[in-house]
């Protein structure tokens, strides 16, 4: 269901909102010829509220990482602002926890030693942290696995570490960028029910970037639609009014999935279409 603007606008004034993003651009300026500038992202209007887990989904290259690394603190829009639980973002988000694409398993360390690692650097004693993390890899369904090298797992296991790895920091908000493109698609419904059973659990913010419509709708409260760039900006919103819990394989064949897969790919589509041909046009 399109979100009503009335709707839009009371979650924007909530006071529960976990992230905000407010009239956020960001252009990059090209290192070898600095009058080149490329805006990426323009007047975004964002926002996740404390327990919600919202998806973004929109054309290769329209600036979804981009919005997450804003959300992150990693990097700092040319325009606009972003709030934390009221407050303004200023350097790293040390309330969000990131999940990204690429591995985030240091090879040198064993899966607990990689889970235990972050409460370790935060000061935690090792005692207390690989009692925690033990705990993780637990409810990450690697409770025999602690002594293992990532070389030494799946990589549906090695995604599961870095999940551990993520939650045990208890983050209030959770970043994730694509975490699951790389794992076939059985290990990867497996790993989004998961995903879900925990976020049900905890009920953290979570900011979800994914390509895939699917999944996108399967894990959501709402789905923000983004346009192709460049000026890439939030051109739909869905809520997503599937009950929960929810198993993400098996809401796919239901009518009301269907019915809310059509009407955003009704939106989404043309964006893609341009998107593709503005990479072909990067590429020619
Ligand atoms: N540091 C940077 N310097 C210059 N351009 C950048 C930089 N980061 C991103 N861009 C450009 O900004 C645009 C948005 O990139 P971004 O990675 O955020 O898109 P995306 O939607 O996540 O892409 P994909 O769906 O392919 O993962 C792209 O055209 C990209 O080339």
């Amino acid at each position: 269901m399109l979100a009503s603007a009335a709707e839009v606008l009371d979650a924007t004034d909530n006071p529960a909102a976990a992230l905000t993003l407010t009239g956020v651009a960001c252009t990059f300026v090209s290192k070898d010829a600095p009058d080149q500038r490329y805006t990426a992202v323009q007047d975004v209007d964002l926002r996740v509220g404390a327990g919600e887990f919202v998806s973004v989904v929109g054309p290769t290259g329209c600036g979804k990482s981009t919005l997450l690394n804003v959300a992150a603190g990693l990097l700092a829009p040319s325009l606009g602002s972003v709030q934390v639980f009221g407050e303004p973002l200023v350097g790293l988000n040390r309330r969000a926890g990131y999940m990204f694409q690429t591995e985030s398993l240091m090879p040198w360390r064993t899966a607990l030693a990689n889970v235990s690692a972050g409460l370790e650097f935060r000061g935690t004693p090792l005692k207390e942290a690989q009692a925690l993390a033990q705990e993780w890899l637990g409810r990450v369904g690697l409770s025999g696995f602690g002594d293992r090298y990532p070389h030494q797992m799946s990589g549906g296991m090695r995604k599961r570490a870095s999940l551990a790895q993520t939650l045990v920091l208890d983050p209030d908000i959770i970043l994730m960028d694509e975490p699951f493109s790389a794992l076939d698609i059985q290990t990867r419904q497996l790993m989004e029910n998961e995903v879900l059973q925990l976020w049900q659990a905890k009920r953290k913010a979570v900011l979800f970037i994914t390509h895939d419509l699917d999944e996108a709708i399967a894990m959501s409260d709402r789905v923000v639609v983004m346009s192709a760039g460049p000026a890439s900006h939030p051109m739909g919103e869905f809520v997503i009014d599937i009950a929960r819990p929810r198993d993400v394989a098996e809401i796919k064949s239901t009518p009301r999935f269907r019915e809310l897969h059509a009407g955003i790919w009704d939106v989404l589509r043309e964006e893609v279409l341009k998107g593709y041909q503005q990479q072909l046009q990067k590429v020619a």
